[in-house]
């Protein structure tokens, strides 16, 4: 099986990465709008395909970006694994701005966003112990190390609504949670390309300290700041992915997540959701016919 990496760019990252033989192309996705078309082409001669999280121009705030019509449409397109590039804050002090986090754990505090593409209907129950694929992960550190950014392999993400940064004391509690870093889109983005049998890895790029630290607050113009120093690394880190992904792809487990995760009978399933989940569970609902 060959790779097919989706990259989904975040806070400074909108303007995509250097493709070869680059094509826009509109997917249309069941769940709704994506945040915007699907830029597909070749690095190093591996398929790459970039998505903008928030929009072209950034548009949308973290709690009104599709997060599931943005999945299905990677997912549409071919892709195999998704990598997603983000402005994170640091709650340790050993994660200075400039260094980036492979995060490997998330808590999630967001509410109300649309997470799961099951539901009435058709009932599906997929393990999220392990939330990146390992694999994956380990390929984009080695990446960006030999781009020449320090990272960190591991970390808990805490997932907040925002758009407002946190209080200090939701940044203290966070800490002591366990929580090693923060942003506002990690979930549910992470739980849907589990649900997606999708292979997720998070490459944050740290941008402050959040507000945790006497006397300092983190502001949007800082976490721009760093991210513009620092978007021509996260693009490096890409390329660099290119060459050490292995030349072929064998099985990861998130490839089989579905794999008994139904709970509904099939008499019982709504065709409606059925059809919808074409693109997402298209590989177990075809067997099952
Ligand atoms: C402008 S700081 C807050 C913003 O930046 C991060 O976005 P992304 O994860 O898409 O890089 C963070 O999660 C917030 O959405
Ligand atoms: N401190 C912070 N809190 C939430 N999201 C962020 N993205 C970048 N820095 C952040």
């Amino acid at each position: 099986m060959t790779w097919h990496i989706g990259v989904i760019g975040g806070s400074g990252l909108h303007e995509g990465l250097a493709l070869d033989e680059a094509q826009s192309i509109p997917v249309r996705s069941p769940f709704g709008e994506p945040s915007g078309p699907v830029t597909t082409g070749l690095i190093g001669g591996v398929r790459f395909s970039f998505l903008a999280r928030h929009g072209a121009g950034h548009v949308l705030p973290p709690a009104a970006v599709n997060y599931r019509a943005n999945i299905d449409v990677l997912k549409r397109t071919g892709v195999t694994d998704v990598v997603a590039l983000s402005a994170i804050g640091s709650l340790r002090e050993d994660l200075a701005p400039g260094g980036f986090v492979a995060v490997d754990q998330f808590i999630d505090r967001t509410a109300g966003r649309a997470r799961s593409f099951f539901g009435e209907g058709m009932v599906a129950h997929v393990s999220l112990a392990d939330p990146t694929c390992a694999r994956l992960s380990a390929l984009v550190a080695d990446a960006a190390e030999s781009a020449g950014a320090p990272v960190r392999r591991g970390g808990c993400y805490v997932a907040i609504d925002g758009p407002q940064f946190s209080t200090r004391a939701e940044s203290a509690l966070y800490r002591a949670w366990g929580g090693d870093v923060i942003g506002m889109t990690g979930m549910p983005e992470a739980r849907l390309a589990r649900e997606a049998e999708l292979p997720y890895a998070l490459l944050g790029m740290v941008t402050d300290y959040d507000c945790w630290r006497e006397g300092e607050a983190v502001g949007a113009a800082e976490v721009f700041a760093v991210m513009k120093a620092n978007a021509a690394l996260a693009r490096e880190a890409m390329a660099g992915l290119a060459r050490v992904l292995p030349a072929q792809r064998t099985a990861a487990p998130a490839d089989t997540a579905l794999d008994g995760a139904f709970a509904t009978a099939p008499g019982q399933r709504d065709g409606r959701l059925l059809a919808m989940l074409d693109g997402v569970a298209g590989r177990v609902l075809r067997k099952q016919e």
